[in-house]
């Protein structure tokens, strides 16, 4: 894997400019505009049918906006999925779309087709050219997947794995895509708390690798953790874009969308269940520690962490 934490030149990796999406007489996206950098991560958040996916489905092609431009490392981007998988966005899906009767193995290799010169031919009569190009995509699979974790699950069935561990499989499979850009649509539902914590280190280390990232989530702990910027789309337009600090503060945001300050916010649950977690790892780990050591009059508290090692999205 290529190292890129070297730092370089901040550039322009994703320029979406007036983007408009129209169903019949129903709005879906109004004119947004939305910059991602090289080396960023940018949270894109928002209320249900808010028009987040619409927006990403136009910067992937799948769409064809009504209006507007979305232009990739300078150069617009023809509105058809596999132009701009090759021009270099890659993208996970709300639903997981894996083969499930495919290894996890040969889900990334399906990934990689985009890299790969040897045409549906020359794969099918497997020439030399095939196989030499075939041993180095193995490679570069198995490496991926070493990266998300899960090399020693290779041969398993997708979709055999857990629901957690195929979230990350998606991942693997954006990733072999040999992106300069990731979108995530809401890479955590479903995740326990854990796993979130995992996702949440897994997309700071694809960052590291020189690859930005534009993320969906409904997690605002996780969003706000993550995010370098936060842009939040309601009724299709775009309210605010700011750190998270200035997005979390924003009135309209907090009214709009969160309603009272960040109570019930949606990681609040998933952060109180890890941090009762850690709490009675420590209390039984304390007790244990009491128990070996009956000598001492010294009586180790069972103390509650709730620092854990995330910012406070409150
Ligand atoms: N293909 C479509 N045809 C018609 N209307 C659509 C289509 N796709 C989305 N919409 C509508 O566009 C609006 C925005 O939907 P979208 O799925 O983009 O929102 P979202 O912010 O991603 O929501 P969620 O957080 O629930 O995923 C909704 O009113 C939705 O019903």
């Amino acid at each position: 894997m290529t190292d890129m934490t070297t730092t370089t030149a901040t550039s322009t990796v994703l320029e979406a400019s007036g983007v408009t999406m129209r169903f019949g007489g129903l709005t879906a996206v109004r004119s947004v505009d939305l910059t991602v950098n090289s080396g960023e991560i940018v949270g894109l958040i928002g209320p249900n049918g808010a028009g987040k996916t619409t927006f990403f489905n136009c910067l992937t092609g799948l769409y064809v906006p009504t209006e507007g431009k979305v232009s990739y490392k300078g150069k617009v981007l023809p509105p058809k999925p596999h132009l701009v998988t090759s021009a270099g966005i890659a993208r996970t899906f709300q639903n997981i779309r894996l083969f499930a009767n495919m290894t996890v193995l040969e889900n990334v290799l399906v990934g990689r087709h985009t890299r790969t010169k040897e045409g549906l031919w020359s794969a099918l009569l497997r020439g030399p050219g095939f196989r030499k190009a075939e041993t180095a995509s193995r490679e570069r699979a198995m490496e991926l997947l070493e990266f998300i974790g899960l090399a020693h699950k290779a041969d398993h069935l997708s979709r055999n794995l857990p629901y957690g561990e195929q979230r990350k499989l998606e991942i693997a499979r954006a990733l072999a895509s040999e992106p300069g850009l990731l979108l995530l649509d809401e890479p955590t539902a479903g995740m326990n708390p854990q796993e979130t914590r995992a996702t949440e280190e897994l997309v700071f280390a694809i960052r590291d690798m020189g690859i930005a990232v534009l993320v969906i989530e409904h997690d605002m702990r996780f969003i706000f953790n993550l995010c370098d910027r936060v842009a939040v789309l309601v009724q299709g337009e775009k309210l605010i874009e700011g750190t998270s600090e200035v997005v979390q503060a924003d009135e309209r945001v907090i009214a709009a969308y969160l309603g009272e300050p960040f109570e019930g916010a949606p990681g609040d649950a998933e952060a109180a269940e890890v941090e009762a977690a850690e709490a009675h790892a420590e209390a039984a780990e304390a007790e244990a520690a009491e128990a070996a050591d009956s000598t001492s009059e010294t009586s180790t508290t069972g103390t509650t962490s709730t620092t854990g090692t995330k910012g406070d999205a409150q």
